[in-house]
């Protein structure tokens, strides 16, 4: 069994880690830890774990995750790598799922957050993109969990990225995002009234995810490009709808970008790809898939990309267990097989 330790067990990623890590045969919990909720157990604080769990959660020690064999960082950014690197000098495998270990370039980290504190681990690190970067995550003893945005994003133009089929400088990801994105932090312009029958966009070209998704895509590409990015609240709690536009550089119909997804994505079991219909959020909500369909518009020879996730799940704890699977040679798959709540 793997020994599993959760930091920042209290938030939205940290119960949703723990609901599916109590599902996966191969791990055991042995410490879940908050401040807030420090001594009280789970089923009291989230009665939704009654008859299930009755883990308690206790305040940050480092004897607190000496038992661990791995562990998950959920916590803001820049308090983060602190734990983080608690946790990798007493060798333990830590999964961050803040974007304190996302970057490579570290000017790029620090224009959107803050001057990094740890430098020196990033080399240490891997981006937990399970699909694209699984060679260095089985190699490194830090993974930062990739953003929520950046997982449909940059999985949704993959293929095309590295087929090289589209301008570099001509895409555009219109995302949209379910309120759980922003954590359970509480925020008036968060609340009911100001977001149910509600639609907006936010952080227009200011975007943090803009740069994370530009480093991926650059990586993928093989040269520096620049997108647009602009995300949008949606009124429902859980998933992510990435539309994403593209400029084809040469004559392409959509049979032949079915060819290009189902072949590089061929032995990914959590993309799926839609070549009769659309994705949709509830297709996702509740599982670890990548749901990704699309149509060529022939008028401009653009590539019009439909790309969701739910946020909660492969979009943060359920990437997290995909990763640990991969770090501890387990299938991949394990505690991750789950069906969208369609309702
Ligand atoms: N929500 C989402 O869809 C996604 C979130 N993420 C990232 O995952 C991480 C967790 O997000 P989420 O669960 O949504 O956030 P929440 O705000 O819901 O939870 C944050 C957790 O961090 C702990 N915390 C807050 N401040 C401190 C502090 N100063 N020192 C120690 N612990 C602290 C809190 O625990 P307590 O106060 O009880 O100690 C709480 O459990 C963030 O980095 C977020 O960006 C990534 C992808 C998707
Ligand atoms: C709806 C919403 O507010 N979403 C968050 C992104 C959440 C996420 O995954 O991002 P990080 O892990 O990088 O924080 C936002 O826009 O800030």
């Amino acid at each position: 069994m793997i020994k599993a330790s959760i930091i920042g067990a209290s938030g939205y990623v940290g119960v949703e880690l723990i609901r599916l890590l109590l599902r996966h045969p191969e791990v055991e919990i042995v410490s879940i830890i908050s401040s807030s909720s420090n001594q009280l157990s789970i089923d009291k604080t989230n009665p939704q774990f009654k008859k299930v769990s009755n883990l308690v959660f206790e305040e940050f020690k480092i004897e607190a995750i000496q038992e661990a064999d791995v562990v998950f960082c959920a916590l803001p950014h820049g308090i983060s790598q602190e734990y983080v690197k608690i946790g990798y000098d007493i060798g333990k495998v830590v999964i961050d799922l803040s974007a304190d270990f996302r970057y490579k370039d570290l000017q790029r980290y620090a224009k959107d957050y803050s001057q990094h504190k740890y430098p020196e681990l990033l080399s240490k690190s891997a981006y937990g993109l399970c699909e694209i970067n699984r060679e260095e995550i089985k190699n490194a003893q830090i993974i930062g969990n990739p953003g929520c945005y950046p997982t449909s994003a940059i999985l949704g133009l993959a293929p095309l990225l590295k087929n090289k089929l589209v301008d570099k400088n001509s895409i555009i990801i219109d995302s949209k995002s379910g309120v759980s994105g922003a954590g359970k932090k509480f925020d008036f312009a968060y609340s009911f009234c100001e977001l149910d029958e509600n639609f907006k966009a936010y952080s227009v070209t200011k975007h943090r995810h803009t740069s994370e998704i530009e480093e991926k895509c650059s990586f993928l590409f093989g040269e520096d490009l620049n997108l647009s990015f602009t995300p949008h609240l949606l009124p429902v709690k859980r998933g992510i709808l990435s539309t994403i536009y593209a400029n084809l550089i040469k004559k392409i119909d959509k049979n032949d970008l079915v060819e290009i997804y189902n072949e590089f994505y061929k032995d990914e079991y959590f993309i799926r790809i839609f070549e009769d219909e659309l994705p949709e959020l509830k297709y996702v909500r509740g599982t670890n898939f990548v749901d990704i369909g699309f149509e060529v518009d022939k008028k401009t020879n653009r590539v019009i990309i439909i790309s969701c996730i739910d946020n909660l799940i492969k979009g943060a704890a359920g990437q997290a267990i995909q990763n640990m699977n991969i770090k501890f040679s387990l299938d991949e798959k394990m505690g991750l097989i789950m069906v969208g709540e369609y309702f």
